[in-house]
């Protein structure tokens, strides 16, 4: 894919998933299509290791094959999480960096233009930069509430989510952003009156029973207020 078909594709997207390797019950190809057929458009490796121990580089490279297939096959967008190198390797669409990951401008030497590049932000100075820096081409704000996924982040609430929706509403050139952190389908509804038109989910959607109506429950939503 072309990196301005990657740019569109991220310019409609609503709903990001961020999952593990899902080693212990063995279904990442099974989880990662039912989440697609839900509604998913962007779906991240993110598997910090846990109980499990790292993932090591050869084994991601294997699960981001599995979610490739399935996001070659629903229209979605690949991502990974922290790595370059294994971004370029993978053929990735999306490199995820946090605030302490390799620089953009780093990570571009690494994996060149063509691929989509996000940035985490958790205050209105990090989103403001992430907003205009050269390189970036989507940011994160969160966490909207603490969250056991990221422990020991301290949460800036939705107050950071009004803030960057009132400063992207009167951005010259705004930027896709997402809220991130703690939401689920309950919650929704509180982020979008806050602003966000877009959100990252990992529990939400790892941990229900029934994933691809927990990612239709948030997707449909999200689809209708980018319609009003
Ligand atoms: C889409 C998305 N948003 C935010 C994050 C968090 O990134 P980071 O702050 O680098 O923390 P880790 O996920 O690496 O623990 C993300 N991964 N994806
Ligand atoms: C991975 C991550 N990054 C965050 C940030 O604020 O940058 S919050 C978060 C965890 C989100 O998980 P859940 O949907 O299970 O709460
Ligand atoms: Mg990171």
């Amino acid at each position: 894919m072309s990196g301005e078909q990657r740019r569109r594709r991220l310019a409609d997207a609503r709903l990001y998933l961020c999952t593990d390797a899902r080693r212990e019950r063995g279904d990442l190809a099974e989880f990662v299509a039912a989440a697609l057929r839900g509604g998913v458009d962007i779906v991240q490796l993110r598997d910090k290791g846990g109980a499990s121990g790292p993932l090591e580089a050869a084994a991601e490279l294997a699960a981001l094959e599995v979610i490739a297939e399935c996001c070659a096959e629903y229209g979605a967008l690949l991502a990974v999480n922290d790595r370059a190198d294994l971004a370029l390797a993978s053929g990735a669409d999306v490199l995820h960096l946090g605030q302490g990951d390799l620089p953009v401008s780093w990570a571009r030497r690494v994996i060149g233009d063509e691929p989509v590049i996000g940035r985490s932000t958790h205050d209105p100075a990090q989103a403001g930069a992430a907003a205009t820096q050269a390189g970036v081409d989507y940011f994160c704000t969160g966490p909207c509430w603490p969250t056991p996924t990221k422990p020991g982040r301290a949460a800036p609430g939705l107050d950071l989510v009004r803030d960057t929706a009132r400063r992207q509403r009167d951005a010259a050139s705004p930027r896709p952003w997402f809220a991130i952190g703690g939401i689920d389908r309950a919650r929704l509804d509180e982020v979008l009156a806050a602003g966000a038109e877009r959100v990252v989910v990992v529990r939400a959607i790892t941990e229900a029973e029934d994933p691809e109506a927990a990612a239709r429950s948030l997707a449909e939503p999200l689809r209708a207020a980018a319609l009003t």
